[in-house]
């Protein structure tokens, strides 16, 4: 059997909805593939009891109808879904690399980036590449209609996750339908901001690019404790803090030596509002890779 590790991802990063993402050094997904005559699907791990079977609602299911490859597919979790880590994603980039390689399509990484994206249109009814992306190309990913532009990035991160369950579809809803101009002044100064932290490696960059006032203040409701928490890190030492994804995990940017420091002081937070989280000590990583 084929075995393909795929990384969590963090979309939007504040200023770059729909745009950017990056890739977590962990957790990630695990999948084994083998050829078969038609797609079937086991599920394990984190949230696994949650996740449809049917390759007809599961993402593995488009990506392979997308590749013509048919597969037996075993997905072992480490990404929960409904998480804002790009659960669902990390189990598309695994199945587009995996069957790629199974089925010697010869695709790039990024030719798989769209093929792993009709996945994600089988969750939240949109093709978005924003997760995918990273989660097949590693590191800092900007995604538009025109392709995927990559960028080899270390910056330590901490993404804490608490026990809530946001869907990347009812995140959506609420997200605002037009932004004023001062507003879009502002954020394309701060997703510049983030590119060039991102370029140079530079946290404290990468965290002022991560403010946002146009879609994180909207889903900030959803999340019970984000302002408690994002004030919390940032007075721990983070540089930039945001929701990851369509949340509700929290994302913060840092400088190594603040990170453990970072961590506790947000599962705190979450723990004073009677909120169970976990958190990942993380950074930027690599994108999938076949054993
Ligand atoms: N292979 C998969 N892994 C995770 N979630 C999946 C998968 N296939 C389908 N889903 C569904 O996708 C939804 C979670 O996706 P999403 O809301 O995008 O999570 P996340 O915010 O972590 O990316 C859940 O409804 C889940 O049942
Ligand atoms: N750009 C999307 C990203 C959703 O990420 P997920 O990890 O929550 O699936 C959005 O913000 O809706």
């Amino acid at each position: 059997m084929l075995t393909v590790r795929a990384p969590a991802t963090s979309a939007n990063l504040g200023s770059g909805f729909d745009v950017f993402g990056v890739a977590l050094e962990r957790p990630a997904d695990v999948v084994r593939l083998e050829k078969a005559d038609r797609v079937t699907i086991e599920m394990t791990g984190a949230g696994s009891q949650y996740i449809p079977e049917d390759p007809e609602k599961n993402t593995v299911g488009a990506v392979a109808e997308a590749l013509d490859a048919p597969a037996r597919i075993q997905i072992d979790k480490g990404v929960r879904p409904a998480s804002g880590l790009g659960s669902s994603a990390a189990s598309a980039a695994a199945a587009a690399v995996g069957l790629n390689e199974l089925y010697d399509r010869g695709y790039s990484r990024e030719e798989l980036v769209p093929i792993a994206a009709k996945g994600e249109a089988v969750v939240s009814g949109d093709a978005h590449d924003d997760n995918v992306a990273p989660s097949i190309m590693g590191g800092f990913t900007i995604a538009t209609e025109k392709g995927v532009t990559q960028v080899d990035a270390d910056i330590p991160l901490v993404a804490c996750l608490p026990d809530i369950v946001v869907s990347t579809r009812d995140a959506r809803n609420v997200v605002p339908e037009s932004a004023r101009v001062e507003q879009m002044v502002e954020t394309v100064g701060n997703a510049a901001a983030l590119t060039t932290g991102m370029h140079r490696d530079d946290p404290e960059l990468v965290g002022q690019g991560m403010h946002d006032t146009v879609v994180t203040p909207a889903r900030a409701k959803l999340i019970d404790g984000y302002e408690q928490v994002r004030e919390a890190a940032l007075a721990a030492g983070a540089t930039g803090v945001t929701i990851s994804g369509a949340g509700p995990t929290v994302i913060a940017a840092c400088a190594e030596e603040d990170r453990r420091r970072i961590a506790s002081t947000m599962l705190d937070a979450f723990g004073e509002r009677g909120v169970d989280a976990r958190v990942y000590q993380t950074r930027i990583g690599r994108g999938a890779e076949v054993f």
